[in-house]
């Protein structure tokens, strides 16, 4: 099956430490894969570096059988690909919940009416109309990641990388997004502590070491 992700032999090191070297995965278009493994194993670094936030040291990375060379390379991506980091905080660019899910939308030329009803949409899908109008800073850390989420999912990205998607969210917004990102059939790559969550997503589960990916199942 064809791929949308190909990553080959990948090494990580910070200025003091080397994290991660030969990590290697194939993400074929519409399967999910999630990646687990213990703090600081650089769950969060390789999923920059797929995003194109951050350079790997050594090692290859393919989006679509396009080998990206450098930041330059991603650019042409960027509407192709959805990350939520784990720290959502500083990821608004909007001061309103509903101005920030529909600014995505109206930067790919969207009319605003239609943006509009789309934001609505998925805002109803997460649980999350009533926060419509409120200032994305005064919400809470699990109300952000959701608000977050609802700003990448509403521009139907190829390929969707999350990174700890449920962190300080209760059972019934988890199960809320389960559903939604069981029912998007993209290449998604999740990153999370959280077992129970991962199982009900994909049966493809990788454990991140510092030699290297694991399959676990
Ligand atoms: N900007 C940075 N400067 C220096 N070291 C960094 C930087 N970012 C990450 N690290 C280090 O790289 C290693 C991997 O960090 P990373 O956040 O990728 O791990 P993780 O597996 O996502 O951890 P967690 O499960 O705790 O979220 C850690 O040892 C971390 O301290």
């Amino acid at each position: 099956m064809s791929c949308s992700i190909n990553l080959k032999n990948i090494s990580y090191e910070t200025s003091t430490k080397e994290v991660f070297k030969d990590v290697t995965l194939n993400v074929s278009h519409e399967e999910k894969v999630a990646i687990v493994g213990s703090n600081g194993s650089g769950k969060s670094s390789l999923l920059k570096i797929l995003a194109g936030l951050i350079p790997p040291k050594e090692g290859e990375i393919f989006l679509f059988h396009d080998k990206m060379n450098s930041k330059k390379d991603f650019r042409a991506y960027r509407g192709d690909i959805g990350y939520l980091p784990q720290d959502v905080s500083d990821h608004f660019l909007c001061p309103t919940v509903i101005e920030d899910v529909m600014f995505a939308l109206r930067a790919k030329g969207v009319k605003k009416d239609e943006a509009y009803e789309n934001s609505i949409k998925m805002l109803e899908e997460l649980g999350i109309l009533h926060l419509e109008n409120r200032n994305i800073y005064d919400l809470s850390g699990g109300e952000q990641k959701i608000v977050a989420l609802a700003g990448i999912l509403i521009t139907k990205p190829k390929i969707i990388l999350l990174d700890e998607p449920t962190n300080a969210l209760d059972e019934d917004a988890e199960i809320r997004i389960i559903n939604i990102l069981n029912s998007i059939k993209k290449s998604m790559v999740i990153v999370s502590h959280h077992k129970t969550f991962i199982e009900k997503l994909t049966p493809t589960i990788y454990k991140l070491k510092n030699n290297g990916l694991e399959k676990i199942s």
